[in-house]
């Protein structure tokens, strides 16, 4: 990817302290390299370097560090649309217990109590599926986690450790947003306006790898890009969530110690005509012999936004609107899914 990305320096503004998980003992991410196989659909690249963004530089007092670490994110976010964030601050504990939180809730044992989350109608706050079919094998749970939050009652404090998890990721999507903002040359209040984030709808997934240990294939989630601002997205294993670069190549996510993998949306895209893309990923689940959990938070507009090509990134001739404008819940409901399935419709929103 270097040679198509001549401008973006990788060990900028990497902190001492990053490394590559080669202390399993050290974290809840253990590396979990897809077993070789006579089988290469799903191959994808160790290779390439997904880039790592430091959080607390971005709010750096050091004007001279601060101009140097948002000129990257806006590299990053250009030539990528993905990267790894450090330095968020965000404890540790936090991270720990919602992984013991979904894997208790999605205890074998207690399959039956999970079925009253199943679809009950197209208004449902709270989702659960078990999807064990050969373009899809996972188990999951979909919460809304703002502007209302819906929340299981079991198992017990699971409720309050999302509300904290959630809680944090809002922080750093509204922190990022301001960050963005300014890497588009705006004032840093300009995309939670935009898209008033204030009272933007946010989805979160919590999936579990594979179903029960069940799966009837090898694809977990099949390529999608992800609705809204951004994804962010933490995983109690390293292995399985594959990203597609811009120029084609599919990345394997090795996520480093304590970092959120970002992932910028389909309204991003909209909102910039193009400038900042969302992008393809999926997940590949190896053959039952590994659990995942993975939580991935879609930040999206508020419902009622009506999102389209900002005037600043159109110009008539060489730059025409490339996407068609509509309310954030008419995008997710474009292609017959409901709210809570925060689907794509990119296909119909792009002109
Ligand atoms: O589980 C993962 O790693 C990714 C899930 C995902 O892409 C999604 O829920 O949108
Ligand atoms: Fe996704």
């Amino acid at each position: 990817m270097a040679e198509t990305a001549p401008l973006l320096n990788k060990n900028l503004f990497e902190p001492n302290s990053f490394t590559f998980l080669d202390q399993p003992n050290d974290s809840f991410l253990i590396n979990h390299h897809q077993a070789a196989t006579a089988d290469n659909t799903f191959a994808a690249s160790d290779d390439e370097v997904i880039p790592t963004i430091d959080y607390c530089m971005l709010f750096s007092d050091d004007q001279d560090q601060q101009f140097k670490a948002l000129k990257y994110l806006g590299q990053v976010c250009e030539e990528y649309g993905f990267f790894y964030l450090v330095n968020h601050n965000i404890s540790y504990h936090v991270f720990e217990d919602i992984f013991k939180g979904i894997s208790d809730f999605f205890d074998p044992t207690t399959l039956e109590e999970r079925v009253v989350y199943e679809k009950k109608s197209h208004t449902d706050r709270m989702r659960w599926g078990l999807r064990s079919s050969s373009g899809e094998n996972r188990e999951y749970l979909k919460v809304i986690a703002h502007p209302h939050p819906h929340f299981p009652s079991k198992p017990s404090n699971f409720s309050e450790i999302l509300e904290e998890y959630f809680k944090e990721m809002r922080e750093i999507e509204l922190g990022l947003a301001r960050a963005v903002s300014k890497t588009l040359g705006f004032e840093e209040c300009y995309i939670e306006k935009a898209l008033n984030l204030k009272s933007g709808f946010d989805v979160s997934s919590m999936n579990l790898y594979p179903p029960n240990y069940k799966s009837k294939g090898r694809i977990g989630v099949p390529e999608h890009t992800d609705p809204g601002f951004c994804v962010t997205l933490v995983q109690d294993v390293n292995g399985g969530l594959q990203v597609l670069s811009h120029q084609g190549k599919w990345i394997n996510v090795y996520l480093p110690r304590n970092a959120i993998l970002v992932q910028l949306g389909d309204h991003l895209e909209i909102l910039t005509n193009g400038k900042y893309k969302s992008h393809i990923h999926r997940v590949i689940v190896d053959n039952n012999q590994m659990k995942r959990i993975s939580v991935a938070t879609l930040h999206g507009p508020s419902l009622d936004t009506f999102v389209s090509p900002a005037p600043e990134f159109v110009d008539e001739e060489d730059h025409p609107p490339a996407y068609l404008a509509m309310t954030y819940k008419e995008s997710l409901e474009a292609n017959g899914g409901d709210e809570i399935d925060v689907q794509s419709s990119m296909e119909k929103i792009r002109l």
